[in-house]
Order: C-alpha cells, then sequence, then structure tokens
C-alpha cells in the first residue's frame, strides 16, 4: 500500500525573542511609590513597541504590592534579581525616575547578554538623568551598552535603533558634533593662561573635601584618587557626622545673623506653620547653622571647594543642604568669622559640588580658577540635564533645555540676583525634613558648559558653549509644572549640539555651568578651561560650535 502523502506541517509562527526588563528605582520608599505609575505607563508603552517589532518584554522582578511598586529598591536586591536572570538574556534597563545605579550595576556589570538603557521623554520624574547617571557608571566600568529614549515609544528614530538593537544587539548614535582639542584652533592666550593655572595646581596643589563620597549610588561620581592626583588635586575626606556636630556647634545667634542677611538681600522665604508639608523658620535656621559649619570646615581643612553628600544619613537628622551649597557657590554670601576673627573668604563662592559629585568638584575648581584669571563670573553650578521641549511660547524656534537641580544655584545666576530668589520647602517624598530651597530663574546669557567624566580608565572632559534665553512666565510655569517646580531652571539652548547628539554622547546626570560676560569671553573662557584639562592630563574634546555656528 503507498503510503499517503504527509500533509504539510502548517507553519508554526516563530517565537518572539524575549526581551528581560529591569527597572532600578530609588532608595526611598515614598519616591518609589510615588513615581511607580509613571513607570508602569512608560512599561506598558515600550512593551507594545517590543512587541511591534517580534520581540517580547518581561520583567525580571515583580511589581511588590505592599510597597506598590515594582523598582528594584536596593543593591542586595538588585543582586538577587540578576542573579535569576540568564546571563545571556538581551535586558533592557528601562527608566522613568530617579534611581540608584549601583542597585542595577553588579548585575549589569557580569552580564554577558546585549544591554539596552532606555528613559521615556518625560520631566515629571528624573527618569532621563536617572538613565544618564547609569550611562555614566556603565562607561566608567567598561560595560557595554546601548541607550535609547523616547517621548511616545511610537517616533520612527526610536523604532528603527530599538529594531537596530533587537537584532544586532547594538544600536549606536551620530556624534559628529565632538571634535578632540588637538583638532581644535585654540588661542594662544587660552594655553598661556592654562600652562600658568597648571604649574600652580602641580606645585602647589589643591584639596577637595568630601563628606561622604558616592551619593545614592552614583559611581560615575567618584573619581578614582589615582586619576584626580596627576591634576594636583586630593580628596579630604569629610564625614557628614563631623558637618552635623559642627552645625550643632553654631549659636542662636549666629544662625539669626545669617537669616537676617538673607532677609535683608531681599531673599522671599515662602513660609508656612506645618512643619511636614511647609518651610518654616525653624528648618532655615538649621540650614543657617549648617552653612557657618561649611564654611568653618572648608577653612580649617584648606579645601578650595567641598561636597556635602546630604542624601543618604544626614537627610535623617537636618533640613536638606540645598540653601546651604547654593550660598557657597554665591561670591555675595553671609560672612563667617574662623576662630582668627577672619572673615572667611570674604566676596568669593567656596565652590560647591552637590551630591559630592567630585567630576563637577573638579569642574567647579577648574572654573573658578579660569574665570577669575580671566575676570570673568567665577560662579558656576552643576544642574540635572532634566528635560527638554520645544519652546511653546515662540519666543525662539531652538530647543530649549531644562537645566535644573535640586535647589542648590548661586544666587548671582538669577534674574535678580538674591531679590529675585526664594526658598520653598523640599519635597518631602524626597526631603522628609524639609529645608528651603534657593530657587530663581537663570539670567539670559552667554554660558560654558563642561562635563568630566572617566572613560576607559581615563580622566575625560566634553566641552561646549550654549546660551540661556528668558522665557516668558507663563513658559516658565509651564517648564516648572512639567518638572519639579520649588528647584532652580535654566532655559539653555546649546550650540551646534542637537538633543539627541547630547542624550548619546553625555556621560553623566549632571551637567556644569558657568556664565561670561559676552560669546567672545565664553569662548575663551571655554577654551582656557579645554586647555588647562588637557595640561592636567584629562582627554579633552569640544562640543558643537561657537554661538555663530563656526567650528571650535
Ligand atoms: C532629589 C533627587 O534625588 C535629586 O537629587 C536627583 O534627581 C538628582 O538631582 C540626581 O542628579
Amino acid at each position: 500500500m503507498k503510503k499517503s502523502k504527509p500533509a504539510p506541517k502548517s507553519k508554526k509562527p516563530a517565537k518572539a525573542k524575549t526581551i528581560v526588563l529591569v527597572a532600578s528605582g530609588d532608595l526611598r520608599q515614598s519616591a518609589n511609590e510615588t513615581c511607580w505609575p509613571a513607570q508602569a505607563a512608560m512599561e506598558k508603552q515600550l512593551a507594545q513597541a517590543v512587541a511591534s517589532l517580534g520581540g517580547k518584554l518581561v520583567r525580571a522582578h515583580p511589581y511588590k504590592p505592599a510597597l506598590k511598586h515594582g523598582f528594584i529598591a536596593s543593591q542586595k536586591e538588585g543582586l538577587e534579581v540578576f542573579a535569576k536572570i540568564d546571563p545571556k538574556a538581551p535586558v533592557i534597563v528601562a527608566e522613568s525616575v530617579w534611581q540608584y545605579s549601583h542597585h542595577v550595576l553588579p548585575g549589569l556589570i557580569t552580564h554577558q547578554g546585549p544591554i539596552l538603557t532606555v528613559a521615556n521623554w518625560s520631566g515629571q520624574w528624573p527618569g532621563l538623568v536617572g538613565m544618564l547617571n547609569l550611562n555614566g557608571g556603565l562607561t566608567k566600568a567598561g560595560v557595554k551598552y546601548s541607550t535609547l529614549w523616547s517621548e511616545n515609544f511610537d517616533d520612527a528614530y526610536f523604532l528603527g535603533k530599538l529594531s537596530e538593537w533587537l537584532s544586532t544587539g547594538v544600536c549606536r548614535h551620530k556624534t559628529a558634533h565632538v571634535r578632540s582639542l588637538a583638532k581644535c584652533a585654540v588661542p594662544s592666550k587660552a594655553r598661556v593662561l592654562a600652562r600658568k593655572i597648571a604649574a600652580d595646581l602641580r606645585t602647589k596643589k589643591s584639596i577637595i573635601g568630601v563628606f561622604d563620597e558616592g551619593c545614592m549610588g552614583m559611581y560615575n561620581a567618584i573619581i578614582p584618587d589615582e586619576l584626580l592626583f596627576q591634576t594636583g588635586v586630593y580628596k579630604e575626606r569629610l564625614s557628614q557626622s563631623a558637618l552635623y556636630y559642627a552645625a550643632t556647634q553654631v549659636s542662636d545667634d549666629e544662625a539669626r545673623a545669617v537669616f537676617d542677611w538673607y532677609k535683608q538681600k531681599g531673599f522671599t522665604f515662602h513660609f508656612g506653620t506645618d512643619e511636614e508639608n511647609e518651610l518654616t523658620e525653624a528648618q532655615v535656621l538649621q540650614q543657617c547653622k549648617m552653612y557657618v559649619a561649611a564654611c568653618r570646615i572648608a577653612d580649617e581643612f584648606g579645601c578650595e571647594a567641598i561636597g556635602i553628600q546630604y542624601q543618604q544619613g544626614l537627610k535623617d537628622l537636618i533640613p536638606a543642604s540645598d540653601l546651604v551649597e547654593g550660598t557657597l557657590n554665591s561670591s555675595d554670601r553671609p560672612p563667617v568669622k574662623n576662630t582668627a576673627g577672619q572673615v572667611i573668604r570674604a566676596g568669593d563662592p567656596i565652590t560647591h559640588f552637590n551630591e559630592v559629585d567630585e567630576c563637577a568638584g573638579l569642574d567647579g575648581l577648574l572654573t573658578n580658577r579660569v574665570h577669575k584669571a580671566l575676570g570673568q563670573p567665577v560662579e558656576n553650578t552643576l544642574h540635572d540635564l532634566r528635560w527638554g521641549d520645544w519652546d511653546k511660547s515662540g519666543t525662539t524656534d531652538d530647543y530649549v533645555w531644562v537645566y535644573l537641580i535640586s535647589g542648590a544655584a548661586p544666587a548671582e545666576h538669577h534674574i535678580g540676583g538674591w531679590a529675585g530668589s526664594d526658598g520653598h520647602r523640599q519635597d518631602k517624598m524626597y526631603f522628609r525634613l524639609g529645608g528651603a530651597t534657593l530657587r530663581g530663574i537663570a539670567k539670559p546669557g552667554e554660558i560654558v558648559w563642561s562635563r568630566i567624566f572617566v572613560e576607559g580608565g581615563k580622566l575625560k572632559m566634553d566641552l561646549g558653549r550654549a546660551k540661556v534665553v528668558k522665557l516668558p512666565d507663563e513658559e516658565t510655569q509651564r517648564r516648572w509644572d512639567a518638572t519639579s517646580k520649588v528647584w532652580p531652571i535654566m532655559h539653555a539652548v546649546t550650540y551646534g549640539v542637537t538633543r539627541d547628539q547630547m542624550m548619546a554622547r553625555h556621560k553623566a546626570n549632571h551637567i556644569q555651568v558657568a556664565y561670561a560676560k559676552s560669546a567672545r569671553d565664553a569662548d575663551l573662557a571655554m577654551y582656557a578651561k579645554a586647555a588647562l584639562a588637557a595640561e592636567l592630563g584629562l582627554e579633552v574634546s569640544l562640543c558643537g560650535t561657537k554661538a555663530d555656528g563656526k567650528v571650535f
């Protein structure tokens, strides 16, 4: 008997490729709980995008009903999660909130499969900031990864890159805006100044005071000592316990004098009476004590710049350090005497690096020296690269970034200086004990932006030029409402660097900014700082263009 031909096999649909999703969160339960809905919404959109390309996104860790969120909330939890992930599986780290990179770094460092970091283009919570921090950490650790961002996860650029990553394990962005300093036309005035400052640093050296190294898992913000030595800068490792104790030793009268100084300058405190939800005089008086203590410790240990971590440890003892930090970064600040009865560095800032970001600390120190020598404003600060959007007021056709930081910017950066600035209570989600921010709207003008980072075991620095634009009050308010309205804001337009180029290249959550008196002054200040960094052994790149679109 002839065997009948077997019926042709029906073609099985190809099995969807499984992609593992991890989401790192904050250490603070209040933040994880509050921010979870935004993360859940983002993950849904991301899963749809992956599915549309034939993949399947599967969470590696569950939503925790008792905690009302599904974030990895500690390093310990991160280790447990990664121990169960197939080491060769493709992994997406999805972020729509501020996260502590050390929760997932150990797992990612040993992971063998493709890694993609993704953030949603939203200002609501610092998700972009969280992803940029993780990218900086992965870069420093030498981990290969790709990165993407999107507003709705359905745009052609995002889907194209995601598809590339799904099929090859890698997706790249064009970064033609980055040029090595060696290829740029550095004016001789900048070179001469750089050599002079570098020689001084090599001979006399300098100290940065670090109040408890390593803030919120920001591994990228720690400069290995060996790399710092080459710059002539050394760390004085200080304890926040010492700062707290010193603050308790400041008299009520001294705190009151600082408080009166703010009021006399026209600074506005938005006071209420409810400690838990409103700013109170008692909170500010404690901040005044911390300011006096910080000045005295900087003086005692000879620190050219200092960084206060605040998160963790100090946050459980005393109101937020932001007002203190912004005040330290201001040239015009309340006088504080040392034990010899001298006013500590009258008329000068004591450069402060927020969240003990040592890369920003070194940058701030160099900025201060360069700007002082050139007769340019010395006040500088870091901001978060928080978000950006097209201007909805029709004032400018340029893409306008929201540079924002959690409360500490020098008053000189704000429209109206001290009188144009105000202090709001820090949100209790992040800052249980409150404390005033030093809020203001950055004044229009020409700025230099920069960032020091660690890659391939080397210190590197990117610098570029930008301007700060003035936007109508409603547009400023829209941007504040879309982010954190109690924090200082800067409307920045980068020259010759698009949004996507900035995101592709930047290796940190923070960006350093300093003003100059004109576009030409800012160009010179940038060249001088870049040349100084190169003199000190950093690998330096200039990004974008001058204000007129010309290359550097
Ligand atoms: C309060 C938050 O934790 C902020 O400090 C955080 O968003 C950052 O500023 C990270 O750079």
